[in-house]
């Protein structure tokens, strides 16, 4: 497995509390990885550690095999990254900026063919301050791959645009998917994730609480038998029966990941089973918001 980006047990304290608690994360060449969780989870504190901008961090991050401590300068030619909050002086012109951003790299990509591809170019004498917000996240992105990366770091891409200009940006994010970079990336908008993300980790408090691939996901959706039960049920009992993938146990409830049809039918028929009293039984719907809601423990209304 190629794995462009290696984080082992990193943790950020900051006045004795902990803001990144021991986070674990791979990804894999080509990937688009996402980051999700509620504001201060620790998302932009854990992204800003990998791309080598904070340095008060505990444990190991290896990026394209660059151990981070050691080699970030080189490692910084090989990466883009977009900033949450990026600001210029307003009498900049587009122009102005790119040539500012190519002049830091040795062999800038051609920022003329970025505008053109990305959709921008016709607003390549306009001032800074004249950009409309998607405007600017499209220029945010130009910028990120002027170095020509091969990771490219997103945070919070689309906060702020209307839906029409999300879907622009989240188009040109499979663009540059398709054309093998890759990309990691934080967000809020759980749609962004399904649509863009081969895979995510949803952080809560500092800790990375799931991580799961989203075709995973999507296959899970509407695959569980929720059943509450005071008796406890050893899970080979469950796992016996055709279709159950997995099971996972919180208190008296057992969520079963299986075709629920199959399931309910099979049930019955196993004698084992009979001597457990059941005492509720639905079938529910996973979806990537149902999985965060219940990983964050915030309410879904
Ligand atoms: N320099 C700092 N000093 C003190 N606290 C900090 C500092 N940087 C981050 N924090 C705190 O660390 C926690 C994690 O912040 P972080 O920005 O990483 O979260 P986040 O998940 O990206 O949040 P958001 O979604 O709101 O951007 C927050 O509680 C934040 O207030």
């Amino acid at each position: 497995m190629s794995y462009v980006i290696e984080v082992k047990n990193l943790s950020v304290t900051i006045k004795s509390t902990k803001i990144v608690d021991d986070v674990s994360l791979s990804v894999k060449k080509g990937e688009v990885f996402g980051i999700l969780g509620p504001n201060g989870a620790g998302k932009t504190t854990t992204i800003e550690c990998i791309e080598g901008i904070r340095t008060n961090y505990t444990g190991d991050i290896s990026v394209l095999g660059f151990n981070l401590l050691k080699n970030r300068t080189d490692l910084l030619k090989k990466i883009g990254i977009q900033l949450q909050e990026a600001s210029y002086p307003d009498r900049l012109k587009v122009k102005e900026i790119c040539k500012l951003y190519s002049s830091f790299y040795e062999n800038p990509k051609d920022f003329h063919s970025l505008l053109e591809s990305i959709g921008l170019h016709h607003r390549v004498n306009t001032h800074y301050s004249k950009l409309s917000g998607g405007e600017k996240q499209k220029l945010s992105i130009i910028l990120a791959l002027i170095p020509d990366p091969e990771i490219l770091f997103l945070d919070e891409l689309t906060a702020g645009l209307d839906p029409r200009s999300r879907r622009e940006v989240w188009d040109i994010i499979l663009k540059l998917k398709k054309e093998g970079i890759t990309i990691m990336t934080t967000t809020h908008f759980l749609e962004e994730a399904e649509y863009l993300c081969d895979r995510i980790c949803i952080m809560n408090q500092g800790k990375i609480v799931y991580t799961e691939t989203m075709s995973n996901i999507q296959s899970l959706s509407s695959k569980q038998v929720v059943l509450s039960s005071k008796d406890e049920i050893p899970q080979e009992a469950f796992m016996a029966i055709p279709s159950v993938e997995k099971v996972s146990v919180e208190e008296d409830v057992y969520t079963i990941f299986c075709q629920p049809d199959i399931f309910l039918k099979e049930f019955n028929k196993i004698s084992s089973l009979g001597k457990y009293v059941i005492t509720n039984i639905n079938v529910k719907q996973a979806t990537l918001e149902s999985i965060y809601f219940e990983k964050t423990g915030e309410k879904n209304e």
